[in-house]
Order: structure tokens, then sequence, then C-alpha cells
């Protein structure tokens, strides 16, 4: 009776593998786990050996039988599978799902070119280029991409980032008339905070806490991570601006810290842009690191917001559990004259994956839609930032969100690459810190100043106009900076940019 061949792979060095004999009848499928196990243990020279997986990485349990079709089995340690996805999933998208938002905005040729190659990823079933898609060093930035399973890679090491946006008071209406004082207000943000940073995780569900916490905790960050004191310069929907409250100055803050990275890391020890099929018990086991993370960030641009308002109210006397975000606590508070008015209209995260329903052709299909530089424009308004010399939008998204995967621009999106500002012509750097709006920017780092200059960027009203165009939002309140804030010592220049 003619035999059948079943590929063994050593699932962390996929370039080892052998061939294993089965009997072409029904038992020699069955009980195959501990064979298999027995035989990679050998061949190997592997004896931690402890799971089977099957193609798109599924486990195969000790009483499970061989699926017919199965021809390659992937033997493990414990770490996540890292072979191919399921077959089914292997073709990409249709090409009528593959979309560019982008007709006023500059959209580079390489960001299609990253795009277009992942759209054509295994499993991934719709891209969206918002208009501020720009090359990212291995995939886009300013994209939303959906597909069966995960690919960790494409949410990339900054897990979490995305932008806030909070009420200040209108005593810093009155310091807007001079930005400069109000710029010298901010002192200390690069220290790490003093206060009580467990107990300040505990209100985001985050139980533990570590040295990177007690470090990082409460700082902006570098790369282009910013905090931006700004001021309502058009409203442009009084009706939703009146609900926001909306009239006085606000703060922004964009940012994560880094967090991301080690989980990423961990993710592709084995392979550069893994594949985490729907199926695979590792899916959950990724979300889980994903949503910490992404709580991580929260809690931290919560902090930052807080410390903002004790540099400018010169209050340092807070509750430690005075949490932005808790209105109702807030409300209590402000009614007995504690705090001085500060609390969060909205918190996007747009370095992120969360699934959606998509309709491809007829059929609704529930996808993961992985935002690399994107909104999400199912929370209500969302903020897009300019630049540091340029207006930042607060937007209302529109729609179904079936053509744009339910994602909006996360800001203008860069013009032009950081290395590529360098070789402009030299300006001084001190003409870099006040901008042509007569904003001041806080930045003592030089390389920061040259690549993060608003001609780095593209035009923010190009960028809202084409989601205009396309009915996937409309504009709320246009602001002007007042105060950017990047880092005051020189010399800290912390390694998470993204
Ligand atoms: N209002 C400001 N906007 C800024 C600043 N620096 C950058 N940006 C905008 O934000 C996004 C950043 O997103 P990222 O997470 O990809 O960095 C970027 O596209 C710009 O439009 C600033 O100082 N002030
Ligand atoms: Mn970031």
């Amino acid at each position: 009776m003619p035999s059948r061949a079943l590929t063994v792979t050593l699932n962390y060095d996929q370039s080892r593998k052998f061939v294993l004999l089965l009997a072409a009848t029904p038992d020699a499928r069955k009980n195959l786990n501990e064979r298999i196990l027995r035989e990679g243990k050998n061949k190997f020279r592997a004896k931690a050996l402890t799971s089977v997986f099957l193609q798109g990485g599924l486990l195969l349990d000790d009483q499970d039988e061989l699926p017919e079709d199965a021809t390659q089995v992937w033997v493990s340690k414990g770490e996540p599978y890292a072979g191919p996805p399921k077959p089914t999933d292997n073709e990409g998208c249709r090409p009528e799902d593959v979309r560019i938002i982008g007709s006023k905005s500059f959209i580079d040729d390489k960001a299609v070119k990253q795009l277009t190659k992942v759209a054509n990823l295994p499993g991934v079933r719709v891209a969206v280029g918002m208009p501020d898609l720009h090359p990212g060093s291995r995939f886009p930035i300013g994209c939303a991409i959906a597909s069966e399973g995960i690919y960790p890679a494409l949410i990339g090491s900054d897990i979490g980032c995305g932008i806030a946006l909070y009420r200040l008071s209108s005593s810093a209406s009155r310091a807007k008339s001079n930005p400069k004082r109000l710029a010298s207000l901010l002192r200390g943000l690069d220290d790490p905070w003093s206060g009580p940073v467990s107990e300040w995780l505990a209100h985001y569900d985050i139980a533990q806490s570590s040295e990177f916490d007690k470090a990082n905790l409460g700082t902006v960050g570098s790369g282009n991570h910013f905090a931006e004191i700004c001021a309502p310069d058009k409203i442009l929907d009084a009706s939703v601006a009146a609900s926001l409250n909306i009239d006085e100055d606000a703060l922004y803050l964009l940012g994560s810290r880094g967090l991301g990275a080690s989980i990423l890391e961990r993710e592709t020890i084995h392979d550069s842009n893994p594949y985490i099929p729907p199926d695979s018990p590792h899916l959950s086991e990724y979300l889980a690191d994903h949503d910490y993370a992404v709580r991580w960030a929260v809690a931290n641009r919560d902090l930052v917001a807080r410390r903002i308002k004790e540099c400018i109210f010169a209050t340092s006397d807070l509750p430690n559990n005075y949490i932005l975000d808790e209105e109702e606590t807030l409300q209590q508070q402000q009614q007995s004259g504690m705090l001085p008015s500060l609390n969060k209209i909205i918190d996007v995260t747009h370095n992120s994956v969360t699934q959606h329903s998509l309709e491809l052709g007829t059929e609704s299909r529930e996808l993961w839609v992985h935002r690399k530089g994107a909104a999400p424009a199912d929370k209500g308004v969302v903020p897009c930032p300019g630049s540091r010399g340029d207006m930042s939008w607060l937007l209302q998204p529109t729609g179904d969100g079936q053509f744009n995967a339910h994602s909006l621009a996360h800001g203008a999106g860069r013009r032009h690459g950081r290395q590529a500002l360098h070789t402009w012509t030299k300006i001084h750097k001190s003409t870099l810190t006040t901008t042509s709006l007569d904003s001041e920017v806080v930045c003592m780092d030089p390389d920061l100043l040259i690549e993060e200059r608003p001609e780095a960027y593209k035009d923010v009203q190009c960028v809202v106009e084409d989601m205009e165009d396309k009915e996937m939002c409309r504009g709320v309140v246009v602001f002007r900076p007042v105060v950017t804030y990047k880092v005051r010592e020189a010399g800290v220049r912390r390694n998470d940019k993204s």
C-alpha cells in the first residue's frame, strides 16, 4: 500500500525539516501528535519540543486526527506558530478593495507600492490609504488594512500611539497673548513623575508597574510625539463644538512611550512579518499584550496632561487619584473648587488593531482592521493634527465607514523624509522655535527642530478636504497652535520614533 508523506518543520528555524512517511490507512492519521514529537526530538536534537501545529497555526492535540489534506506540520517548543497562513487565506485583496483616498494631497509613489504589497499579503481583504499616506521603513503609514487574521508587524512597535484632546481653561487663553511666557511655564516634563505610578496605572486596569513605568510614565517622549496648547481659530460646527464645550483653549497630546517595541520584538523573533490566523490560540495572547500597550498609552497621555496643567496652574497638590476622564469625580472636584478645569474631550489610538464588520461584495465579514497611522471613525470626534506651524482639525466622522474601513487620517502625514530635511538650505535653529503662526516651540533637540519643521508635513487642509470629498467626515473646529512642547532638556532624546 502506498504511504503518505508528511513534512515536519522546526517552527523556530524553518530551514530544518524532515519527511515522515505515514501508512495510507485511516488509522495512521490517528494519535499522531506523540509520534511527530518523538521523531522531531530525535531528528532536530530538540528535547523541549511540546506542540504540533497544522498549517495556519491550529494545534494538533493528542487525540486529534490529521486532516485529510494536511501535508505539513510545524513542531514548536511552545513559541507561537511561525509558518504560513491557511491555504484558504492565501489570496490578497480584490483590486476594488484597494483604495487610496487623496486627489488633493501629495501621495508618494513609494507609499503606494508599499500599500500594494501589503494588499497582496495572504488573508488581507481591504487596504485603504488615507490622504496622509506616506512611506514607512517597511510598511506604509497612514492606512487601514483589514484582514482575516492579524499581522503584528503592520501595527508596528508603537502600539497604542494616539492623540488626545483636553479642555484647558480660559486663564490659559489669557496667556496665549504671550506664548513665550506660557512656554516658559512648561518645566520638569522630561523628568520621571514623582507621583504614585502603580496607583495611576491601576485606574487603567494595569496591575503591575515596572522600572520602565517609573522612568517613562508621564513623559512626552520624542520622535514625532508632542504636546501642544492650542486655541480655537474657527468653529465650523457650532452644535458639535457646543456639545463638547469647546470654547476655550485646548491641549493636544500625541504619543505613546515605546512599550510596544518589546511586544513586536517577541512576535518577530522567527519571522519578520508573522501572520496570526483567526483561529490561532496565539491571537488572544497577542491581543492581551496589545490591549495592555493601548491602555498604558492612554494612561500616559492623561498623566502628561495632568503634569502640564500642574505647570500652567502651579498646582502640585492634586489628589493622587485625580483621573482626567472620570467626569463625575472631576465635576465634584471642580465644584469643590479644588481643580482648575482640564478634562478630556477625546482620546483616539492610531496604531492598533480592532475587529469590524466590512462588506466584501455582497458578503459581510468580521475582519481585523490594522490601523498604522489611522484614526478610528467609530468612536466620536477625531483630532487631525497638522504640524507645529499649521492648524489642527477636529473632525466629525460621517458615512457608514465601509469605504474607509471605519478609519480616518491621523494627521497631515509626512511630505519629506527626516533625512532629506537635513540636506535643505541651512536655517538658523533659533528661527525654528517661533512659527509663522507666532506659536512657540520648546525643543532643545537640534535634529528634531529640523526634521519636524512645518514644511516636513503635507497640507492638512488638503488632507481634510480629500476626506470630506469622500463624505467620510466634516470639520468641527480648527485649532491654532500656541505652544508646542517636544523636549526641554538638551540631550534628552528618547528612542521611540514612529
Ligand atoms: N499640531 C501638530 N501636529 C504635528 C506635530 N508634529 C507632527 N504632527 C502631526 O501629527 C502627525 C503625527 O502622527 P505620527 O504618529 O505619525 O507621528 C503627523 O502626521 C503630523 O501631521 C506638531 O508638533 N504639532
Ligand atoms: Mn508614535
